[in-house]
């Protein structure tokens, strides 16, 4: 069993924690946090063992009433391997303490890829990031990216990406987030950060990606055009994607038309939270042009990286190669609408 420290319990490490319990080979250790709140609690209660990631403010979580296992370092030092999921920049400044204890660690895609020996998707790059001492999850876009990328170009091979990504202003428990009213260019420059960061997965990859922020809050957008390198014809591509299992194709019958429903259907389905760990592609938005492939696909940013984040722990552990562990995380979680 590999026994696995989350740093950082929030939208992400709440997730993670859940979906390591959730597997056959792996152990949640503990968890840290720096403050209580009600994610203390629901830790507290589900039975993770809560640890102190800020010595001076341990005495705030008995205030609280809340039982603290110890210092992070005494997680760290016992931990196989270590899930960083601070706010973005955190990762980097805790890099030495996982250092010092020799524990490997995972970051999130919000720390820089210069961080990292290796930035990591399980679909496209998963030998890279064997026995590796620092891995980086991309983001949630970034890992979007890269699934439907991943299988386009060992079919046919790709020539060139272009993709406007429609990004939700914060997630549903951000209210300091924006915008209320408005469409931004964001980042006004071009490429926005999301093309380099799918080179650090595909360093060979030509790619040009735009990106903007709406008031949504459930999922991001992406409108795709990839130029493949033969004619390929849309049936086709359906079928490759049908069995490739973090792509979802939404099948026209389900009379699916967003976001909002997407998130319903998640919920009925009696997801945890209303995840969707899939990319989610309209199969009928799924077109060709000669070699130029289309389609539309929404990508729950609070959720599809956290399998990702389960495979990287098999990665740098050695545990598994990339088919076994995408397998048993897949059916441990129930991945595959
Ligand atoms: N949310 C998203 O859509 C996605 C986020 N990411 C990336 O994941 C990472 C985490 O993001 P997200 O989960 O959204 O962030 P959150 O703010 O939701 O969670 C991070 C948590 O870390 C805790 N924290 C803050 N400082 C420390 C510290 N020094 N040590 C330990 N814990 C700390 C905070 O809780 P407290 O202070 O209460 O302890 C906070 O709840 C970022 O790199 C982000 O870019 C990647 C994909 C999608
Ligand atoms: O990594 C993410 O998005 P991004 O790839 O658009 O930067 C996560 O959804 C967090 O995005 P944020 O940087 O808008 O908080």
């Amino acid at each position: 069993m590999q026994q696995v420290a989350i740093n950082g319990y929030g939208t992400i490490g709440k997730r993670v924690a859940d979906a390591v319990r959730q597997q056959p080979d792996m152990e949640v250790l503990g968890v840290a946090k720096t403050r209580p709140n009600f994610e203390a609690e629901t830790a507290i209660d589900k039975g993770f063992p809560l640890y102190a990631a800020v010595e001076e403010r341990e005495e705030l979580f008995a205030e609280a009433g809340l039982e603290i296992a110890g210092p992070v370092e005494d997680l760290v030092a016992e931990a196989d391997v270590v899930v960083d999921a601070t706010p973005s920049g955190i990762g980097a400044q805790n890099k030495a303490l996982y250092e010092e204890y020799d524990t490997p660690a995972l970051y999130q895609g919000g720390e820089d890829a210069d961080l990292v020996d290796v930035s990591f998707n399980a679909r496209s790059n998963f030998e890279d990031a064997v026995d590796a001492d620092h891995v980086r999850v991309v983001s949630c876009n970034t890992t979007g990216l890269s699934r439907v990328i991943a299988p386009l170009r060992e079919e046919y091979g790709v020539e060139k990406v272009r993709a406007t990504l429609v990004r939700r202003g914060g997630d549903p428990g951000q209210s300091d987030r924006g915008p209320i009213n408005d469409i931004l260019p964001n980042p006004v420059t071009i490429p926005s950060h999301h093309g380099p960061d799918v080179e650090t997965i595909f360093p060979d990859l030509d790619i040009d990606t735009l990106g903007m922020k709406v008031p949504a809050t459930l999922m991001h957008m992406h409108s795709l055009n990839v130029t493949l390198e033969e004619d390929v014809d849309a049936a086709e591509v359906r079928d490759l994607f049908a069995d490739e299992s973090r792509l979802f194709l939404i099948p026209e019958r389900m009379n699916i038309d967003g976001s909002g429903t997407l998130k319903e259907y998640a919920l009925d389905a009696g997801r945890p939270r209303g995840d969707l760990w899939e990319n989610c592609l309209w199969a009928e938005s799924i077109s060709t042009e000669g070699r130029d492939f289309y389609c539309f696909q929404g990508i729950h940013q609070e959720s599809d990286v956290v399998p990702e984040n389960v495979d990287a722990i098999r990665a740098v552990t050695g545990a598994a190669d990339a088919e076994e562990s995408i397998a048993t995380t897949d059916e441990a979680l129930g991945i595959g609408l």
